[in-house]
């Protein structure tokens, strides 16, 4: 199986933890995109009732046009069951997400969630997690002082581009300096430092904050449990 396959393949596996009357956080990505496809499957065919709370336009565009039924987060007053992608998983289930530049709604989201599934393939699984960088939303007034500051730290900040070099803007309309550090010694202390940087709306260090993921194996999806 390529890597398309494996990812489809955990996405059909997490929907089959929605259960009728769900409130579900849907996340962002190339992952996430299979498993709304194959919850658009399940509502169309067996009439399954959730409503869909989202972490991206994108996503959001996706399934209602599967006919998915989404709500903004402030309609609802708790998530049952998130479901979202993941950049890099180390042994101790630490995550870094914001590849697809939506970390800010995805922590948000996760953080209102009483569950939260993660779906990779297993070229996500890392010894320790920094390889991938790290994604850091920045409001753009002033924002090339924060990324003198991560200059500084020795975090190598790279500012986010589009393809005709525009500089990246979220769904906030906000920037992303993707910081080039490689393996990280000590995340906690990474997060700490960022979240306290004045400019710094969120980071893609998502520490303690997953329950289960599914990972696609050439031999099939494996669940692993966190704790
Ligand atoms: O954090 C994310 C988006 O902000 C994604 O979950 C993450 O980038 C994984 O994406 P993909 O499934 O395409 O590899």
């Amino acid at each position: 199986m390529d890597q398309n396959e494996l990812k489809a393949l955990v996405g059909q596996a997490a929907v089959k933890f929605i259960e009728d009357g769900m409130i579900v956080g849907l996340g962002t990505g190339s992952t996430v995109r299979y498993m709304v496809d194959a919850l658009g499957k399940r509502v169309q065919e067996e009439g399954l009732n959730v409503i869909g709370v989202t972490t991206s336009n994108r996503t959001t565009a996706q399934a209602q046009s599967l006919g998915i039924t989404i709500k903004d987060i402030d309609e609802v007053d708790h998530i049952d069951l998130c479901i979202d992608g993941a950049d890099e998983i180390d042994t101790d289930f630490n995550g870094i997400k914001g590849g697809g530049g939506a970390l800010l709604w995805e922590k948000i989201v996760n953080n209102a969630s009483t569950k939260r599934i993660w779906i990779v393939d297993e070229s996500k699984l890392v010894k320790r997690i920094g390889n991938f960088g790290v994604p850091v939303e920045v409001i753009p007034f002033g924002a090339q002082h924060v990324f003198n500051y991560f200059v500084k730290q020795g975090y190598h900040p790279v500012w986010r581009l589009t393809d005709d070099g525009a500089k990246y803007r979220t769904d906030e309309k906000n920037f992303i300096i993707d910081l080039k550090v490689g393996e990280i010694a000590d995340p906690k202390v990474m997060a700490e430092d960022l979240i306290h940087t004045v400019g710094v709306v969120e980071h893609g260090l998502f520490l303690n904050r997953v329950d289960q993921v599914i990972v696609g194996r050439q031999d099939g999806p494996e669940v692993l449990d966190v704790n």
